[in-house]
């Protein structure tokens, strides 16, 4: 497929309300939007770096310069998604910019051969059972309130940001309040260490699908001892950036559940990659999300429909995050969303909405 030039779009979207995790708090995500143009199609990717590198080391405006100076002006002119990956494999790191551009590049051939990304993947449903993030709160009782809504809503599973100094009486409280019956489970982004074992143990008592990347990013070998001294089953998110590392992490017995993030491994052939192997090695897998836009929600949507994603993920409705989406917005219909089934990501950003909220645009010809 010829690439004619590619867009890099930044867009400004306001978060209906803060989220607070145990990094930092997010008001606005500075989202970059990355367009393929091709004589036959266009496609269209979202990078899910945070504006600083508090998340991970990748940061919105680097992961632009990597994009400008080194990833597309590697690329060949004639290109699909695997080239792509081969083009862009000698520069280190970067995967969040390089799933942008390999998932522009997917949905420009998937468009014009009119397959759906869903198909593509492999996608075994047509929806998916949608949990929710709830970010750390002021008080339990604002806590209490907020999870009772997205439970009106019709979300299946809840998910709350823990740290130290709120973590068992904020699950105790949900627990007590909303009974044993509730999915729940917590995500620490990192920010105990193996010393806070008996106090991550004390979750054991609320009956948590699991405890989401308790320890640092780059330490398996703690993340496996500390799976010998809690009952709670360990799920990794930062720590698994390739199928190399879902592969270690799965022999060194660090997990035993996978939050996979398509930007976080770049792209989604590697995410897929990571799902086959998690499924030969009964690894039970989720779709994380990382606040995309409805771009990179569709997109998710498609691989959170695959046979080895067998726990709700973290793809909530657009209404979860933004006033208004720049798509169509997803809509949660009884605690599921659909799978798109249009060409590609099966979504197109509204123009005007998309207008309203760039805040800049850089045309790069090939
Ligand atoms: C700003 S926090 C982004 C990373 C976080 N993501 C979520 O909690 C879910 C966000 C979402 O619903 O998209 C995670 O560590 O899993
Ligand atoms: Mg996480």
């Amino acid at each position: 497929m010829k690439i004619t030039g590619i867009e890099l779009r930044r867009i400004a979207m306001p978060l209906v309300a803060p989220f607070r995790t145990s990094f930092g708090t997010e008001t606005e995500r500075d989202v970059l939007l990355v367009r393929v143009v091709t004589p036959d199609a266009e496609g269209w990717g979202e990078c899910v770096a945070m504006s600083e590198p508090l998340y991970s080391s990748e940061y919105v405006d680097g992961a632009a310069d990597a994009l400008r100076r080194f990833l597309i002006p590697a690329l060949p002119a004639h290109a699909d998604a695997e080239a792509v990956n081969r083009a862009m494999e000698p520069f280190k790191g970067h995967r969040m910019a390089k799933a942008a551009l390999e998932t522009a590049v997917l949905d420009a051939s998937l468009r014009a051969s009119g397959r759906s990304l869903g198909s593509f993947l492999g996608a075994s449903r047509d929806r998916v059972p949608c949990g929710v993030s709830v970010g750390i709160m002021d008080s339990v009782p604002e806590l209490l309130d907020t999870v009772a809504g997205y439970l009106d809503e019709g979300y299946v599973r809840v998910k709350l940001k823990i740290q130290p100094g709120w973590d068992v009486e904020p699950v105790r409280a949900v627990r007590e309040r909303f009974g044993p019956d509730l999915l729940l489970q917590v995500d620490a982004n990192a920010a105990y260490s193996l010393g806070d074992a008996p106090r991550l143990a004390a979750l054991d008592a609320f009956g948590l699908l699991l405890v989401e990347q308790p320890l640092a990013d780059d330490d398996m070998v703690q993340h496996a001892r500390l799976a010998r001294r809690i009952a709670t089953p360990i799920c990794l998110d930062e720590s698994i950036e390739s199928a190399r590392h879902a592969a270690a992490a799965i022999s060194l017995g660090a997990c035993s559940i996978i939050n996979v993030k398509p930007g976080r491994v770049g792209g989604y052939l590697e995410a897929r990659r990571i799902h086959d192997l998690a499924r030969a090695h009964g690894v039970t897998l989720w779709c994380g999300g990382m606040l995309e836009t409805g771009v990179g929600r569709a997109a998710n949507l498609a691989l959170a429909a695959l046979p080895g994603f067998t726990l709700p993920g973290d793809t909530s409705a657009s209404r979860r995050y933004f006033a208004t989406d720049v798509t169509a917005p997803f809509e949660l219909r009884d605690g599921h969303l659909d799978v798109p089934t249009g060409p590609g990501i099966g979504v197109d950003p509204l123009p005007g909405v998309l207008d309203e909220v760039t805040v800049s645009t850089e045309w790069i010809p090939l």
